[in-house]
């Protein structure tokens, strides 16, 4: 089920696409640290789609189609979870993966993916290629940084149990978010390479809202978005 793939063109490779990025987020505070760190930057279209996997690709999937070839690269971004030992809060998580956790099957003997219920995979395509350099730009500026699998969930996990299932699940899982399936499954369907951004909030695991750090999350997705601009500009 964590089986990377990239079944997406290589970076360059852009035939008939045009030379913009897509960057989609859930909400405008997101969007706003984003663009605070773009700055000025030319060729970039910033979105907010909503909380959650189906906006996420509805709004994905309206700004392609709308646009046919307008873009070389989608990117989903925002704050999120980060797993134990694998991202501290305020640090940052490029996907190497990307894993829609909760879809399946619940039997008594546990959960069941897609891929095990033979429906297709959960896991949406990443460009290997943008990841390694979005994740290399982000090290270069000196910022908190890991490249792993980032889960995607619709209901946001909330006790040390679940968490402990989803680590098992996905192997090395970096994030947790709620919009990253949504947005690589509309752009995998365009042939347009996804990747995921995840500025860590909280740690994934028992609630606990006012151990949230919303601020420090929005300050690094700012500042990775500035150690961005040299990565997607022509
Ligand atoms: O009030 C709560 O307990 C609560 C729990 C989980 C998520 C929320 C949100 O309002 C955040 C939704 C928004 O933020 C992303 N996000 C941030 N941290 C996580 C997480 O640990 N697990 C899943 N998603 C997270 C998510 O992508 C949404 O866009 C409130």
């Amino acid at each position: 089920m964590t089986q990377n793939i990239d079944r997406t063109p290589a970076l360059g490779e852009t035939g008939e696409r045009g030379g913009r990025v897509l960057i989609v987020t859930a909400v405008e505070a997101e969007k706003a640290a984003i663009m605070r760190g773009l700055g000025d930057a030319d060729g970039i279209d910033v979105i907010t789609a909503g909380v959650g996997p189906a906006a996420a690709a509805a709004e994905t999937a309206a700004a392609l189609a709308g646009s046919p070839g307008r873009y070389r690269f989608v990117l989903s971004a925002g704050i999120g979870g980060g797993f134990e030992a694998r991202a501290a809060i305020g640090s940052l998580v490029v996907s190497s993966e990307i894993i829609a956790a909760d879809l399946g099957a619940e039997t008594p003997d546990g959960f069941l993916s897609v891929d095990e219920l033979g429906f297709g995979s959960a896991a949406a395509a990443v460009s290997a290629e943008w990841s390694r350099r979005l994740h290399d730009a982000i090290l270069s500026a000196g910022l908190p940084v890991c490249a792993g699998p980032v889960a995607t969930v619709s209901t946001a996990t909330g006790s040390a149990e679940s968490a402990a299932a989803l680590a098992k699940r996905i192997p090395g899982a970096a994030a947790e978010g709620m919009e990253g399936y949504g947005v690589a499954v509309a752009a995998m369907k365009r042939g347009v390479p996804a990747a995921e951004l995840r500025a860590i909030s909280n740690a994934v695991g028992p609630r606990d809202r006012a151990a949230w750090r919303i601020g420090d999350a929005l300050s690094a997705l700012e500042a990775a978005s500035q150690a961005l601009r040299e990565v997607f500009l022509p």
